[in-house]
This record gives structure tokens, sequence and C-alpha cells, in this order.
């Protein structure tokens, strides 16, 4: 009778957890990246413990701010190099493998059954793999590093089904947006939300990525799809450690029940400054673009690049326009399969892997007034440039939009 996140704590803490029960749960993978590791590893030298808890469970991408833009910055990544040296941190990825939540994956660490904790709001992404993956602060993991425990509340949890088909034109992007317009940016404030219907299972796992990456931006503390064949063809030849796939019990009790239809669903945007101020795209059609943004942990896969490159290929776009592929690999399978020529020929730059300009720290800060649309998972006042507007659509509704100089229904360019 329990739900998948009751299951997975229950493992995790040795108990027999229920919902809203406090466990001390050990953490499969703990994961900082060059932005929190800073802090975690100076929280974790005042606790005075010495030696990590387990230097193999430790996973650190740097991802945020790389190739590093400032000479402040240069010199906390070259501390944190150092610390991850005396560890002895076995997964250490340097600046330009792929930001953090893409890397995990591709690594073989998210794993389904598995708890898995970043110091990062986006690690619910690994709940595409039917992991609990969920973030935490710098201090938390600070506690993680030393024990590898952490306490939790188990989270109740929306179970949260769309059926039916997407139409043409509509992505797991617009689905993910439409599903946090419904649900409201604290409509699922610390429960876990798991997902079902034959909108989800048809979902590549990159889609899935992008729909558990933005679980956060209602809220919710996970984001889970139950595996398939699918994660485990993802998952063959990847995996750093046997795994149990976890299902929920048909009688599970959720904290609520609510189902959507895919035909209802039309492409959609998030217009500033809050995610979900969802409306379909063709309601801010005609809005002004300064600068266009493929990329981030929640649209920067070959899926996404692939989906762009359609639209753009032969043509060119009229605004600036920046692709930040979400790791290295898919850099590589981008040049590999012609679409990185076809978005370059198009006029767009690319930059090196990792999360770019998603949060406003270098590589395509946006002026006062000016606005962006972008393929990321924010769009906080201020968060790509101070007095900015960003507005958050697919990555087909990125390339229409850098096309025509304004926001588009992507629809007219297919
Ligand atoms: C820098 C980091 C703490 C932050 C997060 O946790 O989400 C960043 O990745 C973001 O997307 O704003
Ligand atoms: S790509 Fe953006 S949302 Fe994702 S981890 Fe990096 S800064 Fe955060």
């Amino acid at each position: 009778m329990k739900t998948i996140s009751e299951k997975i704590f229950s493992r995790a803490a040795g108990t027999d957890a229920k919902a809203n029960d406090f466990v001390s749960a050990n953490v499969d993978y703990a994961m900082a990246h060059d932005g929190t590791s800073v802090l975690a590893v100076k929280s974790f030298r005042e606790m005075g413990v010495g030696r990590v808890w387990d230097s193999e469970r430790i996973v650190i991408p740097f991802d945020h701010l790389v190739p590093v833009s400032t000479d402040v910055a240069a010199g906390l990544q070259k501390d944190i190099r150092e610390w991850i040296k005396e560890q002895k941190i076995s997964h250490f990825y340097e600046g330009g493998e792929g930001i953090c939540h893409q890397v995990l994956p591709e690594q073989g660490f998210a794993l389904p059954g598995k708890l898995i904790v970043g110091a990062d709001s986006h690690s619910c992404t690994y709940g595409a793999f039917g992991a609990f993956g969920t973030g935490v602060g710098a201090t938390d993991m600070a506690e993680i590093f030393a024990t590898g425990k952490l306490w939790f509340k188990v989270p109740e949890t929306i179970k949260m089904t769309v059926d039916g088909t997407l139409n043409d034109g509509v992505y797991a992007k617009d689905l993910t947006l439409y599903l946090i317009g419904k649900t409201g940016i604290a409509g699922a404030t610390y429960k876990a939300v798991e997902f079902y219907g034959d909108a989800i299972t048809d979902l590549s796992v990159s889609g899935r990525m992008t729909l558990c990456n933005m679980a956060i931006e209602m809220g919710a503390k996970a984001g889970i799809v139950p595996p398939d064949e699918k994660t485990f063809e993802f998952l063959k030849n990847r995996s750093q450690a046997d795994f149990e796939p976890i299902y929920a019990d048909e009688n599970a009790v959720y904290c609520k029940e609510v189902s959507y239809h895919a035909d209802d669903i039309e492409p959609q945007i998030a217009c500033p400054h809050e995610v979900d101020n969802v409306v379909p795209v063709s309601k801010a059609a005609g809005t002004h673009i300064d600068q266009a943004f493929l990329g981030t942990c929640t649209n920067g896969r070959l899926e996404d690049l692939a989906i762009a490159a359609d639209i753009l290929k032969g043509k060119q776009v009229t605004v600036r326009t920046i692709a930040a592929p979400a790791s290295r690999t898919i850099l590589l399978e981008a040049v590999q399969s012609g679409i990185y020529e076809t978005l370059v020929k198009a006029g767009v730059s690319f930059i090196t892997p990792g999360c770019g300009p998603c949060l406003g720290a270098h590589q395509g800060i946006i002026a006062e007034g000016e606005n962006c649309i972008s393929t990321a998972n924010r769009n906080f006042k201020g968060r790509m440039g101070k007095g900015g507007f960003i507005y958050l659509a697919s990555p087909a509704s990125v390339a229409a939009a850098a096309l025509k100089g304004e926001i588009v229904d992507p629809r007219e360019y297919l």
C-alpha cells in the first residue's frame, strides 16, 4: 500500500516509512557542483570530520561557471579541485563535461529506486529514471558528505495522469509547462509527484527528464516516472550499481489524484516573471525578442537541438541565438549528426556544455528591458540580467522566435 517515495524511503532508512514520517535515510549518491560545493566544503571543513563518508558516492561536476570567468571563482574552483584530490573523490567531472543533471544520468548514477540528493534544486531530474532525486542546501550536503545520511520528512504523493497523445508541434516542455500552469508554483509544495498515462510513457527518456526537472517549479520535492523498457535501455552499459526498479502498489494512498488529456495541450509559454504564468504560445505571439537560448538541464539534449535544427535548417536567425549542449557527449552527437552544422549555418553561437547564461552568471546576460526566449526552467525577475524579461518555451518555440524576432506559434514553421 505504498507510493514509490514511501518504498524508496523504507529501503533507504531501513524502516517502514509512511508519508509524513521523519526518517534518517542513507543517501545512495550525493552531488554538488562548482557553485554549491564551495559552501558545502566550507561547512564540511568546519565540522572537523576529516574524511568524507564514501568517496565513491560523491559526484562533483563543474558546470555553472565554466570556463571560469572571474578571478574569485577561479580561486574557489582551484580550492575545490584540491579538496576533491585530498578526499580522493572518484567522480569529478571537469568543466565542459556537462550540466550536473545531464552528467549523472549519462554516467549511470540516476538509477531506479535510488535516493539521490544534490546540492541543486533541479536534482529532481533523476526522477525520470524512477529514482527519488531531490535538492538540498549546501550545509545539508556537508552533513551528507560527513555521514552519508540526512533527515527527511517522507512526502505525500500526488498522482498526476496525462492520457492521450501529444498533438503535432507539442513537446515534453509544453506538457510540462501546461502541468505547472495548472498546478501553480506552490501547488505541489513538499509533495512527490508520480506521473502516469500514455502521454507520459510515450515521452522519450529525454522528455521525461524535461518533465521531472521542472517538478520543483510546482514546489515538489520529487517528480517520478515509473521506470520501463525505455529507462532500462538507456541504462544499459551505463549503470554504476545494481538497482531494483520500484513501483507504487495498486492501492497506494495519494494525497491527490489529478488527470489531464494531451488533446487539450497546445504549445505553451511561461511569461515573466513566474514559471506558472503559462499561456498558449499563440497568446504571446508578436512579443519582440532580443535573444534566444537553447540549452540547460531542461532542454539541452540532442532531441532538443534536433527539434530546433529542423526549424532552422537553411534559414537565418534574426536575433542573437545561443546554444549550450547539456553535455560534451551531446555536443559530439550534434557534430556527428550534422545538427551542429545546421545550427551554426543558421547563425547560432555554440558555447561550452554547461549552464551557460541560464542563471545569468556569464555568457549571454541580457540588458535591462530586453526579452529572452529560453528553453530553461526559470524566468524569475533578473535571473538572466537585471531588468530583463524571460519567456520559457520548447526548443521549437525558441527556434521559431529566433527566426521571426518575435514570439510565434512554432507550428507555423513545421
Ligand atoms: C546555483 C544553484 C544553487 C541553483 C539551483 O539550486 O537551482 C541553480 O542551478 C539554478 O538553477 O538556479
Ligand atoms: S542549467 Fe540552469 S537550471 Fe540547470 S543546473 Fe544549471 S543553472 Fe540550474
